[in-house]
């Protein structure tokens, strides 16, 4: 397939692979934990990530750091929903990272054009919270919670059980109503599971998006995966996230979620060239 429907745009597949550009807007990742100064880095962060070439922008309003809380929806919201106001106008897709259908319909009434839901909509309401319109919908695969995923990842087989999860996802989501042109698939990188399970599912990409003929979306950038090959602290990881990043779409991913917009665009282009046939 060569277009993702994402609201407001149609996002074409078949060129160079796509950035996607992390905008926490969690108190945690501003210096001072304050909401204002947080819009106003949201909004400049953002003016930086479109110079730098990024495609889209994912707004996250609840940090799914291993171990962390949940966040309550009004809380997320009050991060989340100025943002998008700010942002909308940038006039690039914008999408939120939130598993809270509470926070799926306000976003997407706000003009979110994708959902970003690590929990793969399996919250009560969450289908709802989405079916009647058209914005993008990435499916992440996870197991457990963020609170104790990683606590002890098992798998029989981690690369057919995460297809065959995503598989029973995507079925329930079309049989909902919802069109498979708005749909992306993810493995979901660190997300209940092991740096050996990680790279599995990395060297296996190509066969989650031949056996769900849906396009592929990776978020390795900065991950544990990268600082455990490279034995670096995460401030420290844009080489082996770069290399990261490239490795996901040499098999075969087509959206890339990463913090380093401008590297990577550069990277992809590079390795687009190297590659086109
Ligand atoms: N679709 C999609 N959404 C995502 N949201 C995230 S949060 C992640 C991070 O490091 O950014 C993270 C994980 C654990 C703690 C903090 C932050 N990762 C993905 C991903 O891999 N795919």
């Amino acid at each position: 397939r060569e277009i993702l429907k994402c609201g407001r745009f149609d996002l074409k597949l078949d060129g160079l692979p796509l950035v996607m550009g992390i905008l926490n807007v969690t108190p945690d990742s501003f210096s001072d934990g304050g909401r204002y100064q947080g819009l106003e880095f949201a909004l400049s962060r953002a003016e930086e990530m479109i110079a730098d070439g990024v495609d889209m922008i994912d707004v996250g309003g609840e940090s799914t750091r291993p171990g962390s809380p949940s966040v309550p929806a009004l809380e997320e919201l009050q991060r989340v929903m100025p943002a998008l106001y700010a942002l909308r106008e940038l006039g690039k897709p914008l999408s939120v990272d939130t598993c809270k259908p509470e926070v799926m319909r306000e976003a997407i009434l706000a003009g979110a054009d994708m959902i970003n839901d690590i929990n793969a909509f399996r919250a009560p309401g969450a289908l709802e919270a989405v079916i009647d319109s058209d914005c993008g919908l990435c499916v992440m695969h996870m197991q457990g919670t963020p609170q104790h995923m990683q606590e002890q990842p098992v798998y029989q087989d981690v690369v057919r059980e995460v297809i065959e999860f995503l598989r029973e996802r995507v079925d329930t989501m079309v049989a909902a109503g919802i069109e498979r042109a708005r749909i992306c698939v993810d493995p979901g990188f660190g997300f209940g599971k092991t740096i050996e399970h990680n790279y599995a599912l990395l060297r296996h990409l190509g066969q989650i998006r031949q056996e769900l003929a849906l396009p592929v979306l990776a978020g390795l950038s900065r991950k544990s995966m990268i600082g455990a090959v490279i034995g670096k602290p995460v401030e420290q990881r844009l080489a082996g996230s770069l290399a990261g990043a490239l490795a996901s779409v040499a098999h075969g991913a087509r959206i890339v979620r990463v913090h380093d917009v401008a590297e990577t665009v550069d990277a992809l282009k590079v390795w687009r060239a190297a590659t086109a046939d």
